[in-house]
C-alpha cells in the first residue's frame, strides 16, 4: 500500500525516508507505517532535528504532486507542517521542553511548571475571550481542532478534513511526542463547572497532555481496587493534585489507564493545609494522540474499553460529538 525508499544522507548523517501516499488510505496508518519504518532504520524517534529532516523532504515531495484536495492533502499538512512549525515556534519563543515525573500516585505522571509566561497567558486569555466564539450553554464548554473522531469506527473520520490549529495554538504544542497531537481542545471552566470522573478511552487515545490556564483547580486522581476476602469490598483511593496554571501535565502509564480524573463541580477547593480556594475562569487545552491500531493491552477490565471488549462486557458509553454536548471527545465517565 505504501510506496517506500529510505536513503542515508550521510553529508548530515542522518536517515531520509521518502515516502509516497496512495489515495485512498486511512492517514492514521499511513502515518503509522512511517513511524515504523523510522523506528526501525533510525531509532531516535524523539529527536527532533531527525523527525524535522524527515519531513521537510517528505514535505518536499510532496508539494511536486499537485492533487485534488483529500484526505491524503489534510493528512499532509498535519504530518509536515505543523511539527516543524510547533518545535520552531517553541524555541523561537524561547520555551523548551522540561517534563519530569511527579513522585506520587499515580505513578505516570509528567509535570512542567511554567509551560509558558505570564505574559503569554495573559494574551491568551485575550483570545480566548474576546477571538473566539464558544457555544451558548452554561457550564464546561469546549472548542475542537484537528482530527473529528468517528464514534462508528473509533477512528479518525475519514470524511471530516483535518480542522487547522490557529496561530495562538501552534507554540503550546507539546513537542516531546515527536509528532503532533490528532486532538486538540480548548475547555473553559466558568467557577463551579467541572469534569465528570473518566479515563479517556483507552483504544482511542494513546498519550494525552493538558495545560492549564488562568485560576487553579483541584483534580481528583481515583482508584479503586477489590479488596475484602472475597474480592468484593470496594475501596477507593483519591488523590488530589492542584492543576496549577501555566503548568502542562502528561498522563502516562497508571495514571493514564488505570486511574480515572476528573473535576468536581464545586466553587471552592479546599487545600491540604485547610485553606479554602474560590475558584475563578479557567482555561485547559487536552492534546491526544490517536492509538495505532485501536487495541490497548492494559487489561483493566474496569477501565479499558478493549478489555472489556474482549470479556464480551457491554459497557456503555456516554459520549457525545465534539461540539454537540458537554463532553469533550470520547470519554469513558465512572461515576
Ligand atoms: O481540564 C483538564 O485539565 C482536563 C480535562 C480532561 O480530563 C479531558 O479533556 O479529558
Ligand atoms: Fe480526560
Amino acid at each position: 500500500m505504501h510506496r517506500m525508499a529510505l536513503s542515508k544522507d550521510y553529508h548530515n548523517e542522518r536517515i531520509i525516508l521518502k515516502s509516497k501516499q496512495e489515495e485512498h488510505i486511512n492517514p492514521v496508518q499511513h502515518h503509522a507505517a512511517i513511524e515504523t519504518l523510522y523506528q526501525e532504520h533510525a531509532k531516535a524517534i524523539f529527536d527532533p532535528q531527525i523527525y524535522l529532516q524527515i519531513h521537510i523532504n517528505y514535505d518536499e515531495e510532496e508539494k511536486l504532486k499537485r492533487r485534488k484536495p483529500n484526505i491524503a492533502d489534510a493528512t499532509n499538512r498535519r504530518i509536515s507542517t505543523s511539527p516543524i512549525k510547533a518545535i520552531r515556534k517553541r524555541k523561537e519563543s524561547g520555551y523548551s521542553s522540561n517534563m519530569e515525573e511527579v513522585p506520587i500516585q499515580p505513578r505516570g505522571l509528567f509535570w512542567q511548571n511554567d509551560f509558558i509566561t505570564h505574559e503569554h497567558e495573559a494574551r491568551l486569555i485575550q483570545i480566548f475571550q474576546n477571538e473566539l466564539e464558544w457555544p451558548e450553554r452554561s457550564g464546561r464548554l469546549s472548542l475542537h481542532y484537528g482530527y473529528t473522531f468517528d464514534y462508528k469506527t473509533f477512528g479518525v473520520d475519514p470524511n471530516v478534513p483535518f480542522k487547522e490549529f490557529p496561530e495562538w495554538l501552534v507554540p503550546l504544542i507539546p513537542t516531546r511526542e515527536g509528532r503532533p497531537p490528532d486532538q486538540v481542545c480548548l475547555q473553559h471552566y466558568p467557577p463551579g463547572a467541572g469534569i465528570p470522573p473518566h479515563v479517556d478511552t483507552h483504544s482511542a487515545y494513546d498519550q494525552l497532555y493538558a495545560l492549564s490556564l488562568g485560576a487553579p483547580v483541584m483534580m481528583q486522581f481515583a482508584r479503586s481496587s477489590d479488596t475484602g476476602p472475597d474480592g468484593d469490598s470496594e475501596q477507593k483511593e483519591v488523590v488530589e493534585v492542584d492543576l496549577t496554571p501555566r503548568s502542562m501535565m502528561q498522563m502516562s502509564g497508571d495514571s493514564r489507564l488505570h486511574w480515572t480524573h476528573g473535576i468536581k463541580k464545586r466553587k471552592t477547593d479546599t487545600l491540604r493545609d485547610g485553606t479554602v480556594r474560590r475558584r475563578d475562569d479557567r482555561w485547559s487545552i487536552t492534546y491526544r494522540w490517536v492509538r495505532e491500531p485501536a487495541v490497548c493491552n492494559c487489561g483493566n477490565t474496569k477501565l479499558c474499553d478493549t478489555a472489556q471488549q474482549q470479556l464480551g462486557i457491554e459497557r456503555e458509553l456516554r459520549w457525545k460529538k465534539a461540539g454537540e454536548g458537554t463532553t469533550v471527545g470520547l470519554l469513558q465517565k465512572f461515576e
